[in-house]
């Protein structure tokens, strides 16, 4: 599992991020960690589709944490690449499904991967202090600034993965929120964006 990941794997964390999908693809039908017609094309639609987020974590990070990881994505693979490329980076996946977080304790587990899952509501969760703050098909942009504005330490960036709504998604937040955003193309989907927001705060 190598193949447009945007980011060079050795062998090693090839053969974890192919541990994940096989245990992925045995969970599923269980507790329905992606769509089951997203099974087919999972390098795409979800691995390539979280890896291009690492691409984009800036140098000197420490912690990152990704709200709603449901299945995994973009959390997983984000701990995942950077056991090779960032090991002091510390990674946090907070879903509230217990299902789900034991299916992400064991991926870490089996991987033998460090991160640390919270299987929590992010609205009861203390301050994270994250330099860096992902979601995936979580939340609309204006809940995911309010997520960004408790969640990330001075100086932090929120990247967020939108689809065609992002536009409007952004015009509804400026009416309650300041912030610097830098759009990103999706290298998966021509529709979609990596929003990269800092300096979040209220108007
Ligand atoms: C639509 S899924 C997306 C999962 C994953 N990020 C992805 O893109 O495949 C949203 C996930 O967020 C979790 N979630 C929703 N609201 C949450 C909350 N307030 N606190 C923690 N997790 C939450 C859900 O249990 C679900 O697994």
């Amino acid at each position: 599992m190598t193949g447009d990941l945007a980011v060079n794997v050795s062998r090693e964390t090839s053969e974890r991020l192919a541990s994940y999908a096989a245990l992925l693809v045995k969970w599923n039908p269980a507790i329905n960690l992606v769509s089951k017609s997203s099974l087919a094309d999972l390098q795409t639609r979800h691995f390539a589709d979280s890896a291009q987020l690492f691409a984009l974590c800036p140098p000197g990070a420490r912690h990152w944490a990704d709200l709603g990881s449901g299945g995994g994505f973009p959390g997983l693979v984000i701990a995942i690449l950077a056991a090779e490329h960032m090991p002091d980076l510390t990674v946090t996946l907070v879903e509230s499904d217990a299902r789900k977080a034991a299916f992400l304790s064991t991926v870490a587990r089996e991987t033998g991967i460090r991160a640390k899952v919270m299987a929590e509501r992010i609205e009861s969760l203390a301050p994270l202090a994250a330099d860096v703050l992902s979601a995936r098909a979580l939340a609309s942009l204006p809940q995911l600034l309010a997520f960004a504005e408790r969640h990330l330490a001075p100086g932090g960036h929120a990247l967020f993965p939108k689809g065609a709504t992002h536009r409007s998604e952004v015009a509804e937040s400026l009416a309650d929120w300041r912030f610097d955003l830098r759009e990103h193309p999706s290298k998966t989907d021509p529709l979609a964006v990596i929003l990269e927001i800092e300096g979040v705060s209220r108007v």
